[in-house]
């Protein structure tokens, strides 16, 4: 679950710092995504999309208001809370940030390998995601030798091999064509589907008539409109199943410190079981060791 509530944000001045009268960039932000849900984020060029995303991802912090993340108030976060908050949130901005001099399989390993997996069982998972994303047989691949497009289905490949509870994308497809848009859009949706609230920023009208879902619409850093949300139980019944097997994060882990609890194989398992037999990468497995 993301919830803002009257949130501005003003980035400091370059030459004079945090001045006052500045204008903020985001203004006055109040919603609620409920966990499990899809919205589209849309608006001008400038609107202030990528911030609002970043905000989102902890990256930033406002200015004013209250930014809640996974069940967690950031006023009341302590630092040591973020990094393990952190390793939550997957996610894919316009520039990759891949480690230059780490191959596209050890990029994709690393969140899992600073999450504590063991060696072992993590090549499988990796090795399925590259496939997944059209990569297989460039594991060996550095970043600079791989294009545009290719680093960026790597820096996908990395936000979503840890199945986090929420995934951020910063108009992903477009260094993609078609084919790969299409199945980028399966593997966000079937995140979605598996209780990964998702969140995608895009100026791409196609893409949203393609794949509608909720569209909030930000205009010169406010929001200009945002659909209405169902209750999380009516957004389908294996989102609800999810729910009911603890897979989905209510917030409430974290808010009585048992901060992995949704990550204990339950019920949940059965719709991913049946997801893999479908041929659905349904996501590595839950990680054996305590995150924190
Ligand atoms: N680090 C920064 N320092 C100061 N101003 C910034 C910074 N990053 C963004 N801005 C400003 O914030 C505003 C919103 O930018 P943002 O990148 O969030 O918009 P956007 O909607 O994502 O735009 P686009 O669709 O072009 O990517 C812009 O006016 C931009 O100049």
């Amino acid at each position: 679950m993301v919830r803002f509530s009257q949130v501005g944000l003003r980035y400091p001045d370059p030459v004079r710092g945090a001045a006052a009268g500045e204008r903020e960039t985001l203004r006055d932000l109040s919603f609620t995504l409920p966990q499990g849900s899809f919205t589209w984020l849309t608006g001008p060029s400038g609107a202030g999309k990528t911030s609002l995303l970043r905000m989102m991802q902890l990256s930033l912090r406002p200015t004013r208001g209250e930014v809640e993340v996974l069940g967690m108030p950031l006023s009341r976060a302590r630092r040591a809370d973020l990094p393990r908050l952190r390793r939550r949130i997957g996610a894919v901005f316009q520039e990759f940030r891949l480690l230059p001099y780490l191959t596209a399989f050890d990029n994709v390993a690393l969140p899992l390998r600073l999450a504590g997996r063991p060696e072992a069982g993590l090549r499988p998972d990796v090795t399925e995601m590259l496939r997944w994303v059209g990569l297989d047989g460039r594991e060996e691949a550095l970043p600079p030798q791989l294009s545009g497009g290719e680093q960026q289905r790597v820096a996908i490949a990395r936000a979503v091999v840890t199945r986090p509870s929420l995934l951020l994308a910063d108009e992903p497809t477009g260094n993609l064509d078609a084919a790969q848009a299409r199945r980028l859009m399966m593997l966000l949706e079937e995140m979605n589907r598996l209780g990964a609230t998702v969140v995608v920023a895009t100026h791409s009208r196609d893409l949203i008539a393609q794949h509608p879902g909720h569209v909030m619409a930000l205009e010169g850093g406010r929001i200009v409109s945002l659909d209405p949300w169902p209750h999380a139980a009516e957004a389908g019944p294996e989102t609800a199943a999810a729910l009911l097997a603890g897979e989905v994060d209510d917030g409430s882990a974290l808010e009585d410190g048992s901060g992995d609890a949704e990550e204990a194989p339950g019920p949940g398992d059965a719709v991913e079981a049946g997801r893999a037999r479908r041929g659905v990468w349904p996501g590595p497995r839950p990680p054996e060791a305590d995150l924190g």
